[in-house]
């Protein structure tokens, strides 16, 4: 079947030029022999309005230019139909395509979208809502709310926001439930992670597989700030091995394990993120992968 994109732009998304962005994608595409038609993302993001244009206009894959808000929404809302995804970096953060190899440079980003080769993705449900990335409670939540408010976005305005957060950061508490074993922690904030990272490369699950219907689980627990900072670190740079399941218990420092499904209580109710974008938290979580759920372009297996 001959291939045709639809490019999905979302025009407020990072910090870069749109029209800029919008004239390379055209050159490079026409470049390529490839038909192609833009569609402005919609602030809503629900993409029903797509469902028949797609379909009879025999769409073979829908590409987004913008972050992990935008590639949530658009990959939620199309991925019942036979389309493979593509994803043209220009967000804040970008976790989804960082973890997938996807480079930053459109030019680049094109190739690997003009090269045809895709893997299929895990995604995950928290109480029913879509993720493909990560979603956070507490501290990076906390941030993501105070970042969607800012007047800006940009991964400047995302560091000022942390700095901003930090010295009042506060631990919440959380039963973490799993099918092995369950316990009650402080914590500053739990990652669940499809994707490696937060984004800009910040890889705070450094064994995250985008395909191995696990989720990463990382529990910053109630310790001292410079000690947090330190096990940060510790974590990042992929020191902090993961533990077996059924190992895991409370414990000072980072706790990271693996594992297709958990419930967490939400003791305090600590703000809520998905994929960076915003949510209204929930006191009982109920958090499980949804195995291989789109495909995605990308050069990286
Ligand atoms: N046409 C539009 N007008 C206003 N807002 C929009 C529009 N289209 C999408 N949005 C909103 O833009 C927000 C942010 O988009 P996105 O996540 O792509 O960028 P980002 O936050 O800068 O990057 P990242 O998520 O990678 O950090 C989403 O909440 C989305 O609903």
């Amino acid at each position: 079947m001959k291939r045709k994109i639809c490019y999905i732009l979302n025009p407020i998304s990072g910090t870069g030029s749109k029209d800029m962005l919008s004239n390379v994608v055209a050159k490079e595409t026409l470049k390529a022999g490839i038909a192609f038609q833009f569609f402005p993302s919609v602030a809503s993001g629900d993409y029903s309005f797509l469902f028949d244009t797609i379909t009879e206009e025999r769409y073979t894959d829908v590409v987004i230019i913008g972050g992990d808000g935008t590639v949530n929404q658009v990959i939620d809302s199309l991925k019942h139909l036979p389309v493979r995804f593509g994803i043209i970096p220009s967000g804040s953060g970008n976790g989804l395509a960082f973890g997938a190899g996807i480079p930053k440079t459109p030019v680049k980003a094109l190739k690997v979208i003009f090269k045809n080769r895709w893997m299929p993705v895990d995604g995950f449900r928290v109480n029913g809502k879509f993720a493909c990335m990560l979603c956070g409670l507490g501290f990076d939540a906390k941030v993501a709310h105070d970042f969607a408010n800012a007047p800006q976005r940009g991964l400047m305005t995302y560091v000022n926001q942390v700095f901003k957060n930090f010295f009042g950061a506060k631990p919440y508490l959380f039963k973490i439930k799993l099918a092995e074993t369950q316990f009650e922690t402080g914590a500053y904030f739990i990652s669940i992670a499809n994707s490696n990272q937060f984004g800009n490369h910040f890889t705070i699950a450094p064994k995250a597989s985008l395909n191995d219907g696990l989720l990463d689980v990382v529990i910053v627990t109630e310790q001292s700030k410079m000690a947090m900072l330190y096990n940060t670190l510790i974590q990042i740079g992929g020191m902090n091995k993961v533990q077996a399941v059924e190992a895991v218990r409370k414990k000072r420092g980072i706790i990271y394990f693996q594992t297709s499904s958990i419930r967490i209580s939400n003791r305090n109710e600590a703000p809520m993120h998905i994929d960076g974008e915003p949510v209204a938290t929930e006191k009982k979580l109920n958090i499980e992968i949804e195995k291989s759920c789109f495909n995605l372009l990308s050069d990286y297996l």
